[in-house]
């Protein structure tokens, strides 16, 4: 743990990358794009909209949606991800790969979590689709959930790994993956131990928070996101990874914009709202940690290097000064209320 002499009282890094990004479309991508586009120079941005990017046209015209509605002035450079079907044909690979606006190939598991309900059934629908992707090097960006019925919710990942992640990895053993969002010991210590190209993206909420906090004192919609939240071991292994200096391990904050009447609700959506302050999170985390120097290799090094880009040319500063978050902030004509709502967090962005 580090000591309170010991953490700067500011902090400049390299300007971060956000390799996991949900910012919506519409009015809500205008809500939401000038939080991420404060913070971080690219981002890779989440294809399951309504209808989802499924096409390297589709995520053309959503590119030029979210450059258009860029605030005058800011700079921010939308990486654009397809998301796969069950029909996905490689020709789409082969146009995304030449287009060069699109990085990676999305899986959701059908049924998996938001907007999923296209996605795909069976990988071995897609193997052809995957041979090109391995081919051409297109990333190959996984939801690692499996959504039977019979498995717990809180074992889908883990089961996952055994059930989808290692046969698709014996078959396609050169093909670019990210584990995205891992959540439990089982997947840190699965990409830690790899052979081959794999790599995993982390949030700041999974390194600060156990799924104790989804009941605390009441059930806590805002803490609800999928994965969920697991057990204390498995958060500490995140720790771990996140902090560990390890390459294959960086940034994805998973920030999910849903409107608070859309979270606080019988059947409330999957999805913590983090864009606002995710540096802010993710410095509090290190500093937990007494890792404080990790910080810039995790969010600003490591994903550039997975995905063959340059690093950001600019920086940004955190300074170690409490401030309140709002308790909510404008999402299109409603309210999102972001993760932390109301509380005081001690880093602050300027
Ligand atoms: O995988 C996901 C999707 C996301 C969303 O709301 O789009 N929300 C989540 O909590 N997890």
């Amino acid at each position: 743990m580090s000591n309170i002499d010991t953490i700067p009282s500011s902090l400049t890094i390299t300007r971060p990358d956000d390799w996991h990004l949900h910012l919506r479309d519409g009015a809500t991508l205008a809500s939401v794009l000038p939080h991420s586009a404060r913070q971080f120079g690219r981002a890779i941005v989440m294809p399951n909209l309504k209808p989802p990017v499924t096409t390297t046209a589709a995520a053309a015209a959503y590119r030029e949606r979210i450059l258009a509605a860029l605030p005058a002035g800011m700079a921010f450079e939308p990486l654009m991800t397809l998301y796969l079907t069950n029909n996905t044909p490689p020709d789409e690979i082969l146009r995304a790969q030449d287009s060069g606006i699109v990085h990676a190939v999305k899986l959701y598991p059908a049924g998996a979590t938001t907007n999923s309900d296209a996605g795909v059934t069976d990988l071995a629908n897609c193997y052809k689709t995957l041979e090109t992707m391995q081919e051409v090097g297109m990333p190959f960006l996984v939801h690692g959930e499996v959504t039977d019925p019979d498995i717990d919710l809180f074992d889908r990942e883990a089961v996952f790994i055994e059930r989808v992640l290692r046969p698709l990895r014996r078959d396609f053993p050169a093909l670019n993956i990210v584990f995205e969002h891992i959540t439990t010991k089982d997947a840190a210590q699965y990409v830690a131990e790899a052979d081959g190209p794999i790599a995993a993206t982390i949030t700041a909420h999974h390194l600060l928070y156990n799924r104790n906090e989804i009941f605390k004192g009441g059930i806590r919609p805002h803490y609800y996101c999928l994965p969920v939240l697991k057990r204390e071991e498995h958060r500490l292994a995140l720790m771990t990874a996140a902090t560990s200096g390890d390459e294959r391990f960086f940034l994805g904050t998973d920030s999910a914009p849903h409107a608070q009447g859309a979270k606080e609700a019988a059947c409330g959506c999957a999805g913590c709202y983090t864009a606002l302050h995710a540096m802010e999170l993710y410095a509090e985390a290190f500093e937990r940690a007494g890792a404080l120097d990790k910080l810039e290799g995790f969010a600003s090094f490591h994903g550039p290097a997975f995905y063959g880009l340059p690093r950001n040319g600019d920086t940004i500063t955190l300074k170690r000064e409490a401030w309140t978050l709002p308790e909510t902030l404008p999402l299109a004509d409603q309210l999102v209320v972001p993760l932390n709502a109301g509380e005081t967090i001690n880093w602050k962005m300027v």
